[in-house]
């Protein structure tokens, strides 16, 4: 498959829908083809989008002072990403040309789950937009649903128990990052994300209109989502690739911002629980050999290892990496 289909998800979410199965069927071929998919009948209100948005901007126009001052640390991976502050593991040298801001599930401070895993926590919000906390969370919990919905048609289309995907979702280390990639000069080779496969389980994006996500085909060419406005792109990650044996595919992906505007996005990533080991829950397809990946131990190590002075242990799995 050489394109990304749209598919209208209403059906899957709500119980016994006429057109349930076939919807199943569309996001199986659209998963265990090239990846990814535009969804649009998620019920989320473009409105809501537009706020979101208007907030990831607001936030990216806090002075870099302030930026600084609130930046992610080894102990706490939350708050500002400055552009230029990691530089991928590519030994290329070259940073990508984006600035973020991370946030995690968001989970009290004196929840009974920090205390079996350090990853969790309360989010930094940042002081300067005071509305971001209550939008940003009011957004996530609609893709909490869309996300389940996504997962119960995955079940059903690979077979599954019912739920066998989903329960690893609950207290989940589910993350965000808030993104603003600066337009980039035709001369300019960068990338605003170098090419990469995702290392979480499901990606849920709501493209912003100006453009620059392209996917790589299995041909190795690279094609564009056509997201119909209101709609989001979906992917799969390389969680669900191992969970279904090689079946669903984890597809590299880039962004390069030639749109001469400034771009904001904010990805949403699921990934399951910290104690969740994924591995196969089919018999893997022919050549697909992946160790199983502890979930906590993993998110951990991917982002200790964004520091550039760490390096990844002797067992650390290579998700999310590209080979030539
Ligand atoms: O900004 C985007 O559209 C994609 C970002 C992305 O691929 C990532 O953060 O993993
Ligand atoms: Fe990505």
């Amino acid at each position: 498959m050489e394109r990304i289909p749209t598919i209208d998800i209403a059906p899957l979410m709500q119980e016994n829908h006429p057109d349930h199965g076939k919807t199943v069927q569309q996001v199986m071929d659209a998963c265990t083809g090239i990846g990814f998919l535009s969804i649009t009948g998620t019920g989320i209100p473009s409105e809501l989008v537009e706020r979101v948005r208007a907030c990831v901007r607001a936030i990216f126009d806090v002075d870099e002072a302030s930026k600084w001052q609130q930046a992610i640390t080894r102990e706490n991976y939350r708050g500002y990403i400055p552009m230029g502050f990691f530089t991928p593991n590519d030994g290329s040298g070259h940073a990508d040309k984006y600035e973020g801001y991370k946030l995690h599930h968001e989970v009290a401070e004196d929840a009974p789950i920090r205390r079996d895993c350090a990853l969790y926590g309360p989010n930094l919000w940042p002081a300067e937009v005071p509305d971001a906390q209550g939008i940003i969370l009011e957004y996530w919990a609609r893709l909490d649903q869309v996300a389940d919905s996504l997962l119960g048609a995955l079940e059903t289309g690979l077979e599954l128990p019912s739920d066998s995907l989903r329960n690893a979702f609950r207290d989940p280390l589910t993350n965000m990052t808030l993104l603003h990639y600066p337009p980039q000069a035709p001369e300019d080779g960068g990338y605003g994300i170098h090419p990469h496969k995702d290392t979480d389980a499901l990606t849920i994006i709501a493209p912003d209109p100006v453009g620059g996500l392209e996917v790589q085909t299995r041909g190795g060419g690279w094609i564009t989502p056509d997201c119909p406005n209101g709609g989001f792109v979906v992917n799969i990650g390389d969680m669900l690739e191992l969970w279904s044996g090689g079946r669903l595919k984890s597809t590299p992906h880039r962004v390069v911002n030639r749109s001469g505007k400034e771009r904001y996005s904010f990805p949403y990533f699921a990934v399951p629980r910290h104690d969740v080991v994924v591995s196969p829950l089919l018999p893997p397809l022919p050549g697909f050999d992946r160790p199983s990946v502890h979930c906590g131990h993993w998110s951990a190590e991917i982002w200790r290892t964004n520091w550039s002075d760490e390096t990844a242990a002797e067992d650390t799995p290579e998700l999310g990496t590209l080979h030539d």
